[in-house]
């Protein structure tokens, strides 16, 4: 048995819209240990955010219809009454989400939010909880905080905002930190920082981190498993080590592809996300894939095939039992493919 703290198993999440029904989460499943970072990763629409929601409930229900099940050291969330939700909310689970308007009121300066998120949990006298509201502040870069403390959020940059919001999920050193692209709007020196903090925080604490990113650029600072994600459903999943050296799943080499440095390519994948409410058949990637053939366009998603030794496992036909794994990865299986990866940059 690992450390898990969360375990998400075939989670699925749709909403009914004018559209049609959206399936926003469909049949995902992955773990999150202590101390350790798993990234969410996928093109806008791949239902990173409602997976992130769904850990805790957050996904508003008449809207959002959730299943599947979702274990928080060992407790299905589903099972716990509103009460117990409420306090795992903002105490062992941290939550920053992808809109940071949203986690401030603006009727109260952030200070006196830090605070309350600090002495809901715990039991910190007014003065030692102002005294860590100026730290959480301070550490998450937020210049002049003794000063700043007294503003209201309207006073910061949306970047500003975006930390604010972080030093609010840490506030009740959480076990688990669920952020969701927490360094978006941030410029790369501020970024930087930011992901230091979040791995001293990791190794002071043993915090688990899901990290929601569409920048491969941060999964390669952070993660230590990756869950890549594409229309609702994973594509591939493993330690990302592996997965930057050999990636396995056509659409995780597409994403790779358009990382500076690595392809050719450089740009965005071509084609679009599937419409939502009417995902093709078979391999949801199959229209934009330059290997889809016959089989990949029949039957549902294929099944998470093993990859490499570890636990990686990668959602394509040409990795089964029976197939032939070059096709996509090329004669040499991992250096060059046909698309013309530059073998320059091996880690
Ligand atoms: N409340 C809602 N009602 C209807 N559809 C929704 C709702 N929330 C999300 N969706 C749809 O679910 C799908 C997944 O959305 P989600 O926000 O999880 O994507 P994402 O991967 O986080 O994208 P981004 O990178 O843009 O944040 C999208 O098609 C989105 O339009
Ligand atoms: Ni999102």
């Amino acid at each position: 048995m690992t450390d898990t703290l969360l375990s998400v198993r075939d989670l699925t999440a749709q909403f009914r819209t004018d559209e049609g029904t959206v399936r926003a989460v469909d049949g995902v499943s992955f773990d999150v240990s202590r101390g350790e970072t798993v990234c969410l990763v996928g093109e806008s629409g791949s239902g990173k955010t409602v997976t992130a929601e769904s850990v805790t409930r957050l996904v508003s229900e008449p809207a959002g219809d959730v299943g599947g099940e979702v274990r928080f050291d060992g407790r299905a969330v589903s099972e716990m009454t509103d009460r117990q939700l409420q306090s795992l909310r903002g105490g062992r689970v941290g939550h920053v989400f992808q809109d940071p308007e949203g986690a401030l009121n603006p009727v109260y300066t952030v200070g006196w939010q830090i605070r309350e998120a600090i002495q809901l949990h715990g039991d910190a006298s007014d003065a030692a909880a102002r005294a860590r509201a100026i730290d959480l502040l301070d550490r998450v870069g937020i210049p002049d905080a003794t000063s700043r403390i007294d503003d209201y959020p309207h006073q910061f940059s949306r970047g500003q905002k975006q930390r604010v919001a972080l030093a609010m999920a840490l506030a009740a050193n959480p076990d688990l930190l669920v952020a969701d692209e927490p360094t978006a709007a941030l410029d790369a020196t501020v970024q930087k920082q930011i992901l230091r903090l979040l791995d001293d925080l990791q190794s002071e604490f043993d915090m688990g981190i899901l990290f929601v990113t569409h920048d491969l650029g941060v999964v390669a600072e952070i993660a230590d498993r990756v869950v890549v994600m594409y229309a609702g459903k994973v594509m591939e999943h493993g330690d990302v080590f592996e997965m930057f050296e050999t990636p396995a799943h056509p659409y995780t080499r597409a994403l790779l592809d358009c990382l500076p440095g690595r392809g050719e390519r450089m740009a965005p994948i071509g084609g679009s996300v599937p419409d939502p409410t009417d995902p093709p058949d078979g391999c949801r990637f199959y229209p934009r894939c330059p290997h889809a053939g016959d089989d990949c366009r029949v039957g549902d998603q294929p099944p998470m095939y093993p990859v490499g030794g570890g636990d990686r496992r990668v959602s394509c036909v040409h990795f089964g039992p029976e197939a032939d794994s070059s096709v996509v990865l090329g004669d040499g299986a991992g250096d060059g493919d046909e698309s013309g990866r530059d073998g320059g940059e091996t880690r």
